[in-house]
């Protein structure tokens, strides 16, 4: 298997522009097909989530022109629901940004369509937006397993107003309903059932709708309100901020090593909640600096930290392998769906953590790290999880150094992960 040997570093620093984000390049992409008008989107992520969204959209019957480094799209917008007279046959990889938002979408859109992903896709929930959508009216099927994809929909028109949706494991079945609501032309209340997990993407997903022009009454997010005869509108121009998530490994790095990193494209006025990470490395000891369009941070020696980390789930990662470099135990709660994305992450990032030294508890929905006396080198499965591969390159500030096998895998949602960690190496 391909592998990386990344030496020991002794030092960081520098600037680091982060590449757009996977959640907005994905929401913008699929509200920009919806909407009236021509959007110009710039600052697009170009990584295998966006262009399995990009590939589907073209099957739908979009238009758009992608410039040389795929990061400025010109989509032409459909001014409504799709409508494609031939059967289709979607491949969506395993992009949870894909999957979940199109299923709801062309549930009630004029299609007939398979949707069908990587084999982890297949294990990866649908069942609480899927059956609730066929509750409402809609006829969706599962392919192979119930309450997973592949799935075929036969979108049609529903006269429902009202939706229950279990927000308890993941909050892209509420983001697939938001956006899909206004395709249904009249008033759309969505409720809560459960705890609502990831909150701060259901953020990201009502201000994108607002910038493209529908409002929703959001009540305390327990309850959302669509009103009747709300159209998507093209706001022109569309630019896509950096990655928070991306971000977490450079401004780790500083946290860790002690030097200064910058990572421009991503600030304070950012709506990703990922932000917040910032936050924890800050608590730990971190310095940090904030702008309206960059976080940099300056390493300090760190502590641990014992915290709820639901609203950040995939920056939590960061926060697991930070932990090595941490005096004392680290205790990352209430993230029972890391089980469900690209891979069991608390079983994966358990069986990990103890290659290197670390003692680790796994519990059903939290992980404790306490860090060993010397870290070891060791040669770390990845398991197809760009996230593996990216929080894990930051052993490499220890003295062991470290080995990621199929580093590739950060194709996901980085593909340059790699090249751009080198350069804050010093
Ligand atoms: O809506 C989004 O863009 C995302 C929501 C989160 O998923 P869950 O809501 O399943 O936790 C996050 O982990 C994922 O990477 C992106
Ligand atoms: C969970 C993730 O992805 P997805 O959008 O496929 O859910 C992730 O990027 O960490």
């Amino acid at each position: 298997m391909n592998s990386l040997t990344l030496e020991p570093i002794s030092h960081v620093d520098g600037e680091i522009n982060v590449p757009g984000s996977k959640s907005l390049s994905n929401r913008a992409l699929l509200l920009a097909a919806l909407a009236t008008g021509k959007t110009t989107l710039t600052n697009l992520l170009d990584s295998d989530d966006i262009k399995h969204m990009l590939t589907a959209l073209t099957q739908l019957g979009v238009t758009y022109q992608l410039n040389d480094d795929k990061t400025k799209c010109e989509v032409h917008g459909l001014g409504g629901k799709f409508s494609t007279i031939k059967p289709l046959s979607l491949f969506l990889g395993n992009a949870g940004t894909a999957m979940r938002p199109l299923c709801a979408a062309l549930a009630f859109s004029d299609v007939d369509a398979e949707l069908t992903g990587e084999p982890r896709m297949e294990e990866r929930p649908i069942g609480d937006l899927v059956d609730e959508l066929v509750n409402a009216g809609a006829d969706i099927s599962y392919l192979k397993n119930k309450g997973f994809p592949p799935l075929r929909i036969k979108g049609k028109q529903l006269k429902t107003k009202s939706f229950n949706i279990d927000g308890s494991v993941s909050s892209q079945f509420l983001t697939a309903l938001l956006m899909a609501a206004p395709l249904l032309e009249h008033e759309v209340s969505i409720h809560i059932i459960g705890e609502l997990v990831s909150k701060p993407y259901i953020d990201i997903t009502l201000k994108t709708m607002q910038t493209f022009g529908v409002s929703v009454i959001n009540n305390n997010y327990e309850s959302f309100v669509i009103g009747a005869n709300q159209v998507y509108q093209s706001p022109g121009t569309f630019l896509v901020e950096g990655d928070a998530s991306s971000a977490s490994y450079f401004l780790a790095a500083a946290a860790i090593k002690g030097g200064t990193v910058k990572v421009t494209g991503v600030g304070k006025a950012s709506i990703q909640g990922d932000i917040a990470f910032a936050d924890v490395l800050e608590k730990m000891g971190a310095n940090v600096t904030w702008g309206n369009d960059f976080i940099a941070v300056t390493g300090a020696p760190l502590k641990a930290v014992n915290m709820d980390m639901n609203h950040i789930p995939d920056a939590a990662m960061t926060i697991a392998t930070t932990a090595l470099f941490a005096e004392g135990t680290t205790r990352i709660s209430n993230v029972y769906n890391w089980r469900v994305k690209e891979t069991d992450r608390l079983h994966a990032m358990a069986t990990e953590l103890k290659k290197v030294g670390a003692i680790v508890e796994e519990g059903r929905d939290y992980i404790t790290i306490t860090p060993p006396e010397q870290l070891k080198h060791a040669a770390i499965d990845t398991y197809n999880d760009h996230r593996v591969a990216m929080c894990f390159s930051l052993l490499a500030l220890g003295d062991a150094g470290i080995t990621i096998n199929d580093p590739g895998c950060t194709a996901k949602t980085f593909p340059t992960y790699f090249d751009e960690f080198r350069k804050i190496a010093k």
